[in-house]
């Protein structure tokens, strides 16, 4: 755990900084009387902050904007990227132009692509690299874990072949307490908040107070992390819409109208419900942020890789060509067939990732996916 506890003082004697200890970083801000999020806000806040030192694996483009997120709630950051030169692009000129393009990076940030490094005196470990490789990744952390440290995962995918949700990866591959593991979710398109707009994550953890110190962590003037302790519904929620965004993509692309993607998008919430319910989740919260408030966002934004690799699909494009195209992860493509098998384990139907399935597979029109969202003609309870 970390060395101090999120309700001890800050280490900082500066009269401002002693005010926002005292009234948070809302009544901070509404003190000074600003309505939108300014540099000199944030400034203030990162010399008010307890100045943790994390260490964020992945520097593409959510686990860059993740410590960007981090370091301008006051974190000290570290950032591990695979690629030497992006290191030291981030390093030297506060930049990462192949994942955030035009996105200036806090200077106090640095990476390095040498993991013992950037795990040096961290107290806590946030991870972001494709989930069909974080088990190799996990495999090289192991020997030079920090003990009792939290392990935050912030990605959105299950593992191909298991079926295990990235919590589930990281307490089997490093062999820690679960109680030491959170993951974060939401409405959460890395650009938007590289930009510094207003946002809200959930972070869980089936411990509270490891939810509650993460959270605290990953929070600043524009961006704010809530608690819950239902890993299962924040995981499968982050998984799931994917699927569904993938869906509303390939309608987008054949030229469907809003109708159909409401349609898809309503239904789509039923069954990722259903699902995650099946697997011990609870409702409220694919009601929340990272079920339905992800599922908005995924499905209506540009920015979202799921929704465009449909886009490209219900144009016509094969899946390889897909592929190759996208030159970031679009985890749904991957999650597809271990979702299927989980859900056929727990006899539930998911008619909207099936039909999902068929076209990746080649063997469905994109243009016949929207009228089959049951799995039979005959009418039924909605
Ligand atoms: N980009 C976004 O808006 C958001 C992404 N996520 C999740 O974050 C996770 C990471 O996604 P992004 O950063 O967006 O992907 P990305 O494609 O932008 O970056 C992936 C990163 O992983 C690295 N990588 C590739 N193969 C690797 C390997 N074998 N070992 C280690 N690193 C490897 C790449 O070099 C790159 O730095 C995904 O699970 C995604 O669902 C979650 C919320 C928002
Ligand atoms: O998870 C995301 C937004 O919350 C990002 O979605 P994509 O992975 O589809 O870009």
């Amino acid at each position: 755990m970390s060395k101090r506890s999120s309700r001890e003082p800050a280490p900082t004697g500066d009269g401002t900084a002693k005010a926002a200890r005292a009234s948070g970083i809302a009544g901070l801000l509404e003190r000074l009387g600003r309505g939108s999020v300014t540099t000199e806000a944030i400034t203030i806040v990162q010399a008010a902050s307890l100045e943790r030192r994390v260490a964020v694996l992945g520097a593409g483009s959510w686990g860059t904007t993740f410590a960007k997120v981090l370091a301008e709630g006051g974190a000290d950051v570290s950032l591990w990227a695979r690629r030497p030169e992006i290191a030291r692009e981030v390093t030297e000129t506060h930049r990462n132009s192949d994942y955030l393009p035009g996105i200036n990076l806090p200077i106090s940030l640095t990476s390095s692509s040498r993991i013992e490094q950037v795990l040096d005196g961290a107290e806590q470990i946030y991870v972001s690299v494709p989930s069909q490789t974080l088990r190799q990744n996990l495999a090289d952390l192991r020997p030079i874990l920090p003990a009792g440290v939290p392990v935050v995962s912030l990605m959105k995918g299950v593992e191909k072949g298991t079926g295990l949700r990235m919590s589930e990866v990281i307490v089997q591959e490093l062999g820690i307490d679960p109680a030491l593991v959170a993951v974060a979710s939401g409405p959460n398109l890395a650009l938007e908040i590289a930009k510094r707009q207003p946002t809200a994550a959930v972070v869980s953890s089936e411990s509270l107070e490891t939810a509650t110190l993460v959270a605290a962590t990953a929070t600043n003037p524009y961006f704010r992390s809530f608690v819950n302790t239902d890993v299962i519904g924040t995981e499968f929620g982050g998984v799931l819409k994917n699927l569904i965004a993938v869906a509303i993509g390939i309608v987008d692309g054949v030229g469907y109208g809003e109708n159909t993607k409401a349609s898809i998008l309503t239904r789509g919430l039923a069954e990722m419900t259903s699902f995650a319910v099946s697997f011990g989740a609870k409702p409220e919260t694919l009601a929340g942020l990272a079920g339905l408030g992800d599922l908005i966002a995924t499905c209506q934004s540009p920015l979202s890789r799921n929704n465009t690799a449909g886009r490209l699909l219900g144009q016509g494009y094969r899946f390889d060509d897909v592929v190759r195209q996208m030159n970031q992860t679009a985890e749904g493509l991957a999650s597809v067939a271990p979702i299927l098998e989980l859900a056929k384990s727990r006899g539930v139907d998911m008619p909207i990732v099936q039909q999902v399935a068929e076209v990746l597979a080649g063997t469905l029109d994109p243009r016949d996916i929207a009228p089959h969202l049951t799995e039979t003609d005959e009418p039924q309870g909605e």
